[in-house]
């Protein structure tokens, strides 16, 4: 899949769009160690990222360059012709729906333009192009992470996985959670590599909003990614139950506090566990290591028990922000990769500017909680568009929340009913 993904021709409605402004779009082959730099040292400039150091560029090269699609628009008459004036980077993941399973999605990524080619539609043309080439391989939904949460909207993208930022104030803290019976093990991130990567695909299934992922995202987790100068800092620690089976792990940093080194933060990069004892076991730990004021904890659940399972509520102060976002292509195909709340028959009205999702759909589900999906001269039970159809699909999101934001019209309630997915989504990971 992957090798074809990087191989299918350049879409042709967005070629020809930019032909017209002098620009060139252009699959860039990830194989070809010059284009691949070429093209990752403008992603880099693109994020406002420091220039890539030549082991980071090697790296990449090797764990990206083969099954990643790069795409790039070329200016030839720029600066340094050979860099991409802007760039994207897409791949087939899987992405975890309700009901144990998961859908075949395109991952949309390295979204950028440059500061002198900004603001005349180039990004435009590469988003709307990468959503004809997901169609291409029958993916039918399309995902991304965002560096600003006002740009994709517009291209049919919606929030549909939350996350929270945690500060807690550990000193207020006093654990009243069970009692791990297993052992924290201090661990290198070599050690962790298979491991930890099977941990992480055991609970991947089991949390709508996740995706499979390996190779350079989990290399970066575990501080592994030659080049990256803050890896060094990073210490792992992996949960073993008593039967000496690894069932979590957590990735973190200290970060000295200047003014008293008994004010040090503990920042959490990443805390997995596949059991609650493994989940109890790392967080007691986190929270009470010497010489720590404070722990910070990025990209956590919106149902993190850990506020259940210490003794004062108010230690933990939240900040709430978007995090996957979710594009629905093919509606039919979509909607029958999940399972809902309750049988019956819903027929939902789409309406969606770029056509893709556009249509009447009747979801019939049975006892099972599967569904089959497809077009209808029925009257609608609601009407949204395509991008409240993003946010209600992982289950996560309520269509009442969206009927009193004026995003959809209808039976909220019974929409709910269908939607709703008991466990709610997340992604652990940046994309
Ligand atoms: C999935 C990811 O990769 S997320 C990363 C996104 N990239 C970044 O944040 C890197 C820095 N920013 C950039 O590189 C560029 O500014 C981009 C990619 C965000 C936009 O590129 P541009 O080529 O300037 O966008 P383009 O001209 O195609 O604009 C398309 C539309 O988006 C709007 N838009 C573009 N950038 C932004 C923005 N930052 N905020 C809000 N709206 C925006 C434009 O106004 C335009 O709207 P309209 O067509 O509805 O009138």
């Amino acid at each position: 899949m992957s090798t074809r993904s990087a191989d299918l021709p350049i879409d042709e409605t967005s070629r020809a769009r930019l032909a017209a402004q002098g620009l060139r779009l252009a699959v860039v082959d990830g194989t070809d160690a010059a284009a691949y730099e070429a093209w990752f040292r403008a992603e880099t400039r693109g994020f406002h990222n420091a220039t890539p150091t030549p082991e980071t560029i090697a790296t990449r090269h090797r764990l990206l360059g083969k099954d990643r699609r790069l795409v790039g628009v070329f200016d030839d008459t720029a600066g340094i012709p050979e860099q991409p004036v802007a760039t994207t980077i897409c791949w087939p993941a899987d992405l975890t729906v309700p009901g144990r399973r998961a859908v075949p999605a395109w991952a949309v990524s390295g979204v950028t333009v440059a500061q002198t080619h900004r603001r005349r539609g180039i990004a435009r043309a590469l988003v709307e192009a990468e959503l004809r080439t997901a169609l291409a391989q029958d993916l039918p939904v399309a995902m991304l992470t965002v560096s600003e949460s006002t740009i994709y909207s517009r291209f049919g993208y919606s929030p549909a996985a939350f996350a929270r930022d945690l500060t807690i104030s550990t000193r207020r803290v006093r654990w009243t959670g069970p009692e791990p019976r297993g052992r924290v093990q201090l661990v290198t991130g070599e050690q962790l590599r298979e491991d930890g990567l099977a941990i992480v695909e055991r609970v991947r299934l089991g949390r709508p909003g996740e995706m499979s992922y390996s190779g350079h995202l989990w290399t970066r987790q575990l501080g592994l990614a030659p080049g990256d100068a803050d890896s060094r800092k990073l210490q792992i620690v992996r949960y073993d139950d008593p039967d000496g089976v690894p069932q979590g792990f957590a990735v973190y940093e200290l970060v000295e506090d200047p003014a008293d080194y008994a004010d040090h933060e503990l920042k959490l990069h990443t805390l997995v566990a596949a059991t609650t004892d493994a989940y109890a076991g790392l967080w007691r730990y986190v929270l009470e290591m010497d010489l720590v004021a404070t722990v910070t904890a990025h990209l956590r659940p919106v149902d993190e028990p850990l506020r259940w399972m210490i003794d004062d509520f108010r230690a933990v102060r939240v900040n709430e922000l978007d995090h996957l976002w979710v594009r629905v292509l093919d509606v039919p195909a979509a909607l029958a990769a999940r399972t809902y709340g309750a049988p019956g028959r819903l027929v939902i009205a789409i309406d969606d500017p770029l056509g893709f999702a556009a249509g009447t759909w009747a979801v019939d589900v049975a006892d099972t909680g599967e569904a089959t999906v497809r077009a209808t001269d029925d009257p609608a039970d609601a009407s949204m568009s395509v991008n409240a159809l993003g946010s209600l699909y992982l289950g996560g999101v309520p269509a009442r929340t969206l009927a009193a934001a004026g995003l959809l019209t209808g039976d909220a309630e019974r929409l709910d009913r269908f939607f709703r997915a008991p466990v709610e989504p997340y992604l652990s990971i940046w994309f």
